[in-house]
């Protein structure tokens, strides 16, 4: 006889929330009759494939629930099973004798005595400790309750939520995004870019803004990963690795950096300025000072009342801190890009309506060629790669290599960041990684994510 799938138990189960739903008492009496049939009609051991503390359980939250989570009597209400003279163990039959019930606590028992069940059934009169968690989740409830009541005096109610509010979420409604520096930092303006609508979160250090992200108190980081023309950002590179958050999206960003003063100085006049622009600023010959953040410097010029200092921040740091803006354009390059990243807790799932973008990290045995075979398996399969980073390996920078012609030597031990064009939806990224992971000590994907491809605005324009 063929066996009943497990499927049908979910059947019966959805049948009855459905039934509890629209009569509690009706629908008891008919899984009662369902069940009290079924032990006949099974066959014996028809259970056997069953996980029995499941079905059990399935069935006695089943009666709980339509019972309104008051102590139910189960007097007359066998539980599925076979006939009591099936052998091998198990849950074999669960007719009324073999239901337990003693101080409130309903439990049900293996053929051989064993207790098996499944939900027990507090007594009423033992109170039931609330725990620490829960605790907090009541007095969290009792606060909103407290701040939701309206208030006579301000007239005030929380917002409602309207059609806007739904499909703005793309443009960060609601969403927190860290990054790293003061407001008006470049990597805020980035932020802004990916979520015109966002929170953001400035952060003292760009491991906080990882943490950030990771511990929840923010819902996304973007960070600075390379500069078109000072190269990468190898402190981030580091940190993608030491934290497992995911790479969702890129931002490119012109960066317009602007000199600037507290109102009244002259550029003559400045001695120390933070420097990010040799070749304007050599022809200033003034002391230089690297900061945090460039919208950090800004604001120490305003806050320390500095009138023989400068400061190369964006413009709306000059805005905010009230400095005045000596020239624009200081980069020695007119086009200055930064690539920021988008991450978060957890990844996207890839698509390939637009074009989108692979980053993953690996490391590779010593041997010849090897890394010309590790870049071959994206040009064997027509995928351009974006960038190539090598980074040391900080826990283990040297390993030795014992070749039988030239001894025993030492090499640096590189980790290797590579971005690819291709979404990891497509059969040939997954089988050109696939192919990688051959010979691939490590290998990690930081995220498959869609390719920037805006115009990179000035910071003016945005
Ligand atoms: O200092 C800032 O405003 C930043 O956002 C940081 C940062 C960086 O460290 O790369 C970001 C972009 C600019 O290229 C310059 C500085």
């Amino acid at each position: 006889m063929e066996k009943p799938e497990r499927r049908d138990f979910n059947k019966v189960w959805s049948l009855e929330r459905r039934l509890s739903v629209c009569c509690p008492s009706l629908a008891l009496y008919v899984v009662k009759a369902v069940v009290f049939i079924a032990q006949f009609v099974l066959p014996t051991n028809c259970l056997k494939e069953f996980p029995c503390e499941e079905v059990v359980r399935l069935f006695f939250e089943c009666l709980w629930v339509l019972d309104g989570g008051k102590m139910i009597s189960l007097d007359g209400v066998g539980i599925l099973g076979g006939g009591g003279g099936g052998g091998g163990g198990g849950l074999i039959c669960l007719k009324r004798r073999d239901l337990g019930r003693s101080h409130g606590v309903c439990f049900l028992k293996w053929r051989y005595g064993r207790p098996l069940c499944a939900k027990p059934v507090e007594d009423e009169s033992v109170p039931v400790p609330i725990s620490a968690a829960e605790l907090s989740r009541v007095a969290g409830n009792a606060e909103a309750l407290e701040r939701g009541r309206w208030n006579r005096e301000s007239n005030a109610l929380p917002r409602q939520l309207s059609a806007t509010d739904l499909v703005a979420p793309s443009q960060g409604l609601n969403i927190r995004v860290a990054y790293q520096g003061l407001p008006g930092a470049f990597s805020e303006a980035a932020a802004l870019k990916a979520y015109p609508l966002c929170e953001t979160v400035p952060c003292e250090e760009f491991d906080v803004t990882f943490k950030a992200v990771e511990m929840s108190v923010v819902d996304r980081a973007v960070l600075p990963i390379e500069n078109s023309s000072d190269g990468s950002i190898h402190r981030n590179y580091d940190l993608l690795l030491s934290h497992r958050l995911h790479i969702i999206g890129e931002v490119q960003l012109a960066i317009n950096h602007c000199l600037m003063a507290l109102p009244g100085v002259k550029k003559e006049g400045i001695k120390r300025a933070l420097a990010q622009c040799e070749f304007k600023l050599s022809k200033l010959e003034v002391i230089q000072q690297n900061m945090h953040d460039t919208a950090g410097a800004a604001q120490i010029i305003a806050s320390d009342n500095l009138r023989d200092a400068g400061a190369i921040a964006s413009v709306q740091a000059a805005e905010i801190y009230g400095l005045n803006i000596l020239e624009t354009g200081m980069q020695d390059l007119s086009d200055n890009v930064t690539r920021f990243l988008i991450l978060a807790r957890e990844p996207i799932i890839p698509g390939t309506d637009r074009p989108f973008k692979t980053s993953i990290v690996f490391t590779l045995n010593e041997g010849p060629g090897v890394l010309f075979k590790a870049l071959a398996v994206f040009s064997l399969r027509n995928i351009s790669l974006t960038k190539i980073e090598s980074r040391p390996q900080q826990k283990r920078p040297l390993k030795v290599v014992t070749d039988s012609n030239h001894g025993t030597a030492k090499y640096f031990d590189y980790l290797f960041y590579i971005d690819f064009e291709a979404s990891m939806i497509e059969p040939r990224a997954q089988n050109a990684l696939a192919h990688l992971q051959e010979f691939a000590t490590f290998l990690h994907v930081l995220g498959s994510y869609p390719k920037d491809t805006s115009k990179c605005f000035s910071q003016e324009k945005l």
